[in-house]
């Protein structure tokens, strides 16, 4: 066990409330910070957060607070766990707190819909002294904030740094691989969720098990295309923030992107969905791909979809109708 720090949790949501759960167990002195006073509230009393994680008991000794410098006054480590297209404001608003020699590990998967940047991206700019990391793979929150086994990948772009991190994260059941390709980890994440939206449109849809394996497949290889031109490296795409998370997200109703899709797929209604972070992602990610001359079909039609500009069956034919070629 790596010797006991100051972790700092920003986010109250399912993944920073897990995230913290982790922390804990991992033997750490844990804070963690939310906006919502009744979150806190619980958690520091009945040990749950039941909006986020149902009936889940959190370890003893999580401190939340609605107060962010209490929260991150000392901390070695700080965990970013805010939706990724409220982060670059919420670290901005936060700055002056966060202790300059404590590395920012960020944990939302998306990219931002104003700027088309990718997490680091929007952290650098935020938090223009610190070290930022990435940590992502295929987790969900509930299995984590349960202890249940899982395994991610940590990114700074100082390998000391990764790893240490890596060290200090792993828990009895939380297993962090560490890495210095931030680039490929934070893109995996972000694009295995608007995959996901396509394969649960699919097979909401009725178009069938073979059809979703032909989608998360053709889908991998657009990740793998973009990954290559943003400078990913290929065994980073290949690893768990990449293939292993869209296999994970792309295959059960536990994610809200593929449920979100299944929803889309059968014609439900839409609103008041929880956060599937591929709605805002898609249109970026497809125009991100243009501009970098990416051929991205799945992601394009995703786009499209979202925005009502095409129907699933559309979507599924013009795909089907494209010219032949060779797989790559
Ligand atoms: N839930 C999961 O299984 C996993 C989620 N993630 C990622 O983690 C990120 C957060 O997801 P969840 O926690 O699951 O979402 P959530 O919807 O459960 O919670 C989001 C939390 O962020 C808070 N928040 C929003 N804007 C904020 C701001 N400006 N300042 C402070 N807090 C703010 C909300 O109040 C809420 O408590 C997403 O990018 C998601 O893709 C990553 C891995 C697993
Ligand atoms: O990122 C996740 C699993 O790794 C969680 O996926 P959802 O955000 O789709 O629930």
């Amino acid at each position: 066990m790596s010797p006991q720090r100051k972790i700092a949790v920003l986010g109250g949501g399912a993944w920073g409330t897990a995230l913290a759960a982790n922390s804990r167990r991992a033997g750490h002195e844990v804070t963690l910070y939310a906006r919502n006073a009744d979150t806190v509230a619980e958690i520091n009393g009945a040990r749950t957060n039941s909006r986020y994680l149902g009936d889940v008991v959190l370890p003893d000794g999580i401190r939340a607070s609605t107060d962010a410098a209490e929260v991150l006054d000392r901390a070695d480590i700080v965990l970013a766990v805010i939706p990724a297209q409220s982060l670059g404001g919420a670290l901005k608003e936060l700055r002056p707190a966060v202790p300059v020699e404590a590395p920012v590990v960020l944990c939302a998967k998306g990219i931002e819909r104003t700027t088309g940047r990718r997490m680091s991206e929007v952290a650098r700019d935020s938090l223009p002294e610190h070290r930022i990391g990435i940590l992502s793979g295929p987790s969900f929150a509930a299995d984590v904030a349960r202890g249940l086994p899982t395994a991610v990948t940590v990114a700074t772009e100082d390998e000391s740094v990764a790893a240490s991190l890596a060290r200090a994260l792993s828990g009895p059941a939380f297993r962090c691989y560490s890495s210095v390709d931030v680039t490929g980890v934070e893109l995996g994440g972000a694009i295995k969720n608007v995959l996901a939206i396509a394969a649960g449109a699919s097979t909401g849809r009725g178009f069938g098990a073979s059809a979703q394996a032909a989608l998360i497949t053709r889908g991998f290889a657009e990740l793998r295309r973009l990954g290559k031109a943003v400078g990913a490296r290929a065994e980073t795409i290949m690893g768990l923030s990449g293939l292993g998370d869209l296999m994970l997200t792309c295959s059960s109703p536990q994610s809200r992107n593929y449920s979100y899709g299944l929803a889309l797929g059968r014609g439900e209604d839409l609103s008041g969905r929880p956060l599937a972070e591929g709605v805002a992602t898609a249109p970026i990610a497809s125009e991100l791909c243009e501009r970098l001359s990416v051929k991205a079909p799945i992601i394009d039609a995703t786009a499209a979809l979202l925005d009502g500009k095409i129907t699933i069956d559309e979507a599924v034919e013009a795909l089907l109708r494209r010219p032949l070629k060779s797989e790559d």
